[in-house]
């Protein structure tokens, strides 16, 4: 089995995430983690945050010599920010005079970061958080319910990608199909494993050169106009070993599972699997993939992947494909209406520092929580302690299916 949890808050000293299940000899790097973490910061359209922001990664047990141990796996991620929110988000009590609206120190940013937050934003977990949680103002909500948690599923995840390339060959990219009203054309669609340096390197993520420049200006617009945007992302997974999931029962298929991660990470409203809503509006003899043996492997192939690569909730061998839909950032410069729950009075929603579009990182989330799932997946199939051990059982699997189901 395998577990893992996060911890921390938005402006707390740091982030914390701990993986437990994975087996023995995964190599990984404090490095590996890092870049990741890197990849997850890129984007146009975010805020001044991550501009700064270091996420500087110290993996605190579970690795030894860039090998796991097979014990769990504790990622710290510290937040660059926090000697600026020491007394604001200290884990024991504070002298109430160092939490004044206005300690007189002159600093306008010191006021906002002090100031309690009762106008609720539209869209955030702000009010709801507030109600559930018994909070007089807006800010635990807020420090929790941020994506800065997001970080810590792109450290695991991070461990879950190498060990599924390690034990099963399994690869994954991310990237990003529209912004808004701006979609990559179908073409854009199957960017592989060699393909991910150029997808980081494009300001959003996008595989076409043109559709790129698109965003990137609807993003400039949407900015001019004090608004926010959304969007798509899909991630793919090359080499998803045939079997993973069950059709056995409802909590088992690869498929609910996969859209639970997906669904699971801030902001994200619609997960879809393969051709999903599309295939909804074809015929069957347009929706699903033929079964051929390919003249030249001799070799069970499809002729298309509408399903995405997985069928009855188990993957079925050919690349899977998921896409995650993101609504626009809820933080919306020309502020959204709202009451004030100190005064009940009309007011504008809380502005403050925030992304204008967050579609690109959400890719790289989303890509990690892909691979969580499919890590679970392959240790629940494959089970063993150690890499070797997981990749041996891979492999005789393989060999015991049939020649003619091949
Ligand atoms: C990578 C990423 C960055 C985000 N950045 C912001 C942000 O800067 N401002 C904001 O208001 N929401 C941001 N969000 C979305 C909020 O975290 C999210 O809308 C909020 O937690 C409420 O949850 P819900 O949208 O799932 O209902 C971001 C989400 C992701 C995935
Ligand atoms: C910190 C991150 O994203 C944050 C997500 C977020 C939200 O409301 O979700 C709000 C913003 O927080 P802040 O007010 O501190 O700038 C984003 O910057 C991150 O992705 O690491």
């Amino acid at each position: 089995m395998l577990r893992w949890l996060t911890s921390g808050e938005s402006h707390g000293p740091a982030l914390v995430g701990i993986i437990e299940g994975l087996p023995a000899g995964v190599e990984v790097t404090t490095a590996d983690v890092q870049a990741a973490l890197a990849r997850r910061r890129l984007g146009y359209g975010r805020g001044a945050r991550m501009k700064f922001e270091q996420d500087e990664v110290r993996v605190l047990a579970g690795l030894r010599h860039g090998v796991s141990q097979g014990g769990p796996m504790a990622i710290e991620i510290a937040n660059t920010e926090w000697p600026k929110w020491v007394d604001v988000m200290a884990a024991d009590p504070v002298d109430p005079e160092r939490l004044l609206v206005d300690a007189g120190t002159g600093d306008e940013r010191e006021v906002a970061r002090n100031r309690p937050l009762t106008r609720p934003r539209p869209g955030h977990a702000d009010l709801v958080g507030m109600r559930k949680y018994g909070f007089p103002d807006a800010r635990p909500v807020l420090e929790r319910a941020s994506a800065r948690e997001t970080a810590t599923r792109v450290a695991l995840g991070t461990v879950a990608a190498r060990f599924l390339e390690q034990a099963v060959g399994l690869r994954l990219v991310s990237h990003v199909v529209a912004i808004g009203p701006v979609d990559a054309p179908e073409e854009a669609l199957l960017p592989t494993p060699e393909d991910l340096a150029a997808l980081d390197a494009d300001p959003v993520r996008c595989f076409h050169a043109e559709t790129s420049a698109a965003m990137v200006a609807e993003i400039d617009q949407c900015q001019k106009d004090g608004d926010t945007l959304g969007g798509v992302v899909e991630v793919l997974a090359y080499g998803v070993p045939t079997g993973l999931g069950s059709y056995t029962h409802w909590d088992r298929r690869l498929d609910a599972r996969l859209a639970a991660a997906l669904l699971g990470i801030q902001a994200i409203k619609g997960a879809e699997i393969g051709d999903g809503f599309r295939t909804a509006q074809r015929r069957g003899s347009q929706a699903h993939d033929e079964i051929e043996r390919d003249p030249e492997t001799g070799l069970i192939r499809r002729r298309t992947n509408r399903a995405g690569g997985v069928e009855g909730g188990m993957s079925n061998g050919e690349v899977l494909r998921v896409r995650a839909a993101m609504k626009p950032i809820s933080t919306v410069p020309r502020a959204l209406g709202t009451v004030d729950v100190s005064t009940g009075e009309t007011a504008q929603a809380i502005h403050q520092r925030s992304d204008v579009c967050a579609v690109p990182p959400a890719a790289v989330v989303a890509e990690a929580m892909v691979a969580l799932v499919l890590a679970e997946a392959v240790i629940e199939k494959f089970g063993g302690d150690s890499v070797a051990e997981v990749s041996r059982n891979h492999q005789a699997y393989l060999d015991a299916i049939p020649e003619l189901q091949r």
